[in-house]
């Protein structure tokens, strides 16, 4: 049953049109994603879906509602937007201190979570101390701690080296197939693609539709190990074969 619905989304800015037409159906629990050429208007979708940013046409529908994944919905976007004044922890723990959570849970939440991910010693250092795929983390965690029923994650782990983002694909499936969370998430990285999500999303060249849906193949629960299956070699190549339309255009 369709539970997020984009319906027909446009967006222009300054008289250039960047989004034509977007529309897809997202059933509850799903993990979608969305690729397409750099500057094609993932993040704007994203943005608009979150209601940070206005369409000029179109619809988002939640449970057939307008206006409703704003409640619903945390939102990770491209920038880590942390505050600087704020250490790690005080920073992840954010969402849980809106709710009215008691410092005490909220500290011991928000060190679990640092701990799962490796980065408890780094729970009293400010964002300016801490790397780029820190901050990432820190800002996923954050997002993570909304506690909503939707994530719309903006290139989530783009700054991440090949191994922390392998153990933290493992976490992401962990945490994801036991709940019922729907993540809509926009990405560079084909095998992060088929390798967390339902369906993958292809977007052209602005101004942007989707071109393409892609149904993964592997089997759930997935596991880190299928990187390297043919499945999921499959898949990719169907995606890559997508998106080689576009080159030299
Ligand atoms: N606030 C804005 N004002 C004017 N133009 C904008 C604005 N935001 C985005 N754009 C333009 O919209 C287009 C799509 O940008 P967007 O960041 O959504 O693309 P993207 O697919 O996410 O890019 P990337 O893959 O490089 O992150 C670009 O041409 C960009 O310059």
């Amino acid at each position: 049953m369709t539970y997020l619905q984009l319906e027909g989304i446009t967006k222009t800015f300054g008289g250039k049109k960047v989004l034509e037409g977007i529309s897809a159906t997202i059933r509850k629990g799903e993990f979608c994603t969305f690729i397409g050429p750099s500057g094609c208007g993932k993040s704007t979708l994203l943005n608009i879906i979150a209601g940070i940013e206005k369409a000029n046409g179109g619809k988002v529908l939640l449970d057939g509602k307008p206006d409703g994944v704003q409640d619903a919905a945390g939102f990770m976007p491209q920038q880590d937007l942390l505050l600087p004044w704020r250490t790690a922890l005080q920073n992840i723990v954010l969402p849980l201190e809106i709710k009215g959570v008691r410092k005490r849970e909220r500290v011991l939440r928000g060190m679990e979570v640092l701990r799962q991910f490796g980065l408890e010693d780094y729970a009293g250092h400010y964002p300016a101390s801490l790397s780029g795929g820190m901050r990432q983390r820190i800002s996923f965690l954050r997002t993570y701690l909304c506690e909503k029923p939707v994530m719309l994650l903006d290139e989530p782990f783009g700054k991440l080296d090949a191994f922390t983002k392998m153990d933290v694909h493992r976490w992401l499936l962990e945490s994801w197939e036991k709940g019922n969370q729907t993540i809509l998430m926009v990405t560079h990285d084909l095998d992060e693609a088929v390798l967390l999500s339902d369906r993958v999303f292809v977007m052209s060249q602005q101004p942007s539709a989707i071109i393409h849906e892609l149904k993964v193949h592997l089997p759930r629960p997935r596991k880190w190990e299928m990187l390297s299956s043919d499945a999921l070699k499959k898949d990719k190549d169907e995606l890559l074969r997508e998106l080689a339309s576009f080159l030299g255009k």
